[in-house]
């Protein structure tokens, strides 16, 4: 069967050798990125169109940015809410969902770096209410640690207000957030795309504050996303799970590293510390470019170029 030189690595791009490994797998992990929604519509982060190339994001994505212009991000995020909140799930979040059922709580955990709430699960229509994409089919939740948190929490951004909501689907959260095309082309793109100086306390904001939704604790924070920004803490209790789950087992066989440049950290350790403890690595992505820690694949290690909505299923059938 065909080799495929990967980063000086002899991994192999055979499905039926990958379901030999699959079946002798009894402890298996899936690090997943935006790739794994591309087919469900929602934009990357540095693919094509991503989201990195028109909004720069890593500092849309800080507390200082929302500290600056707490209206320009909240459109950043609004927008990604309401394509999140329409987007449906593919198959690669269904064969997720069914692997995460076969193999069990200890089998298989999903470490997710998406804030949408994939991988999605199916609900049996006409359910209305939107879970993010990853709870839209039984992907039982113990077995979903969401590494990033996700854009349906919203938090205070007073430190010292501890106020959460979990699972507000509420869209839009407020009338300055309604997204439109007029409100994305005449607020969010041009503030974006000139952010060079998006910083100096000298440029207008997006939007005045007053028209923002507010902490209805302690009524004077702002209400932000409750994702993980760059230079914060992931939650404690998901990386303590996940610790948990990876020691208690002394091994695990598997990691599928899905739709990830595998770039941001600490996410992308997992793949070092998969292969500590005996994991082979198999890696699907659309293109071979940056891979990322998932980059140095060896012998018995696996790769599948193309669409994880197509591949995941072949893989996991
Ligand atoms: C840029 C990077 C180098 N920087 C970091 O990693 C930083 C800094 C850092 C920490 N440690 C380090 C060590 C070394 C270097 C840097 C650091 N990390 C942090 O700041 C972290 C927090 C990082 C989390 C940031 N938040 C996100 N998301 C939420 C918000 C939001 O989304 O807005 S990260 C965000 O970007 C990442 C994007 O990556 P991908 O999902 O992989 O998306 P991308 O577009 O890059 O790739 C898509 C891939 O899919 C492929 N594809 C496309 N279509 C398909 C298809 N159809 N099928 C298959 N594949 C496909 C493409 O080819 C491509 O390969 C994801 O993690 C995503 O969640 N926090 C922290 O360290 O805090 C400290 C601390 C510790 C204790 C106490 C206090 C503080
Ligand atoms: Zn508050």
């Amino acid at each position: 069967p065909p080799k495929r030189e990967v980063g000086m690595s002899k991994a192999s791009t055979s499905i039926p050798e990958f379901h030999t490994a699959l079946l002798n797998s009894k402890r298996i992990l899936a690090l997943c990125g935006a790739g794994l929604s591309a087919a469900s519509g929602l934009d990357t982060f540095r693919g094509k169109g991503g989201m990195w190339r028109n909004y720069r994001a890593t500092s849309l994505a800080t507390p200082e940015a929302f500290e600056n212009d707490p209206g320009l991000v909240w459109l950043f995020y609004a927008l990604r809410r309401h394509q999140a909140l329409n987007a449906k799930p593919n198959m690669a979040h269904f064969a997720l969902a069914e692997l995460a059922r076969q193999k069990g709580e200890e089998g298989f955990q999903c470490l997710s770096q998406n804030v949408d709430g994939t991988p999605p699960t199916l609900l049996s229509p006409p359910h209305t209410n939107p879970l993010g994409l990853s709870q839209r089919a039984s992907h039982p939740p113990s077995q979903l640690k969401l590494l990033h948190s996700t854009l349906f929490n919203l938090k205070c951004f007073n430190d010292s207000c501890t106020y959460l909501d979990i699972d507000n689907f509420t869209d839009p959260l407020c009338p300055a957030l309604t997204i439109t095309p007029e409100n994305i082309e005449t607020r969010l793109a041009p503030a974006a795309k000139s952010m060079h100086n998006h910083l100096d306390p000298r440029r207008p904001k997006a939007i005045p504050e007053d028209e923002l939704p507010h902490c209805p604790s302690c009524e004077t924070g702002l209400l932000r996303p409750g994702v993980v920004w760059f230079g914060e803490a992931l939650p404690s209790e998901t990386i303590e799970g996940i610790d948990e789950w990876i020691e208690a087992g002394e091994s695990v066989d598997l990691i599928l590293v899905i739709g990830t440049t595998a770039t941001v950290w600490p996410a992308s350790s997992y793949v070092e510390i998969a292969r500590r403890f005996g994991a082979k690595v198999a890696v699907v992505n659309m293109d071979d470019g940056e891979l990322g820690s998932a980059s140095d694949l060896r012998e018995g290690d696996f790769w599948f170029q193309g669409d994880a909505a197509v591949l995941v299923p072949q893989m996991l059938e």
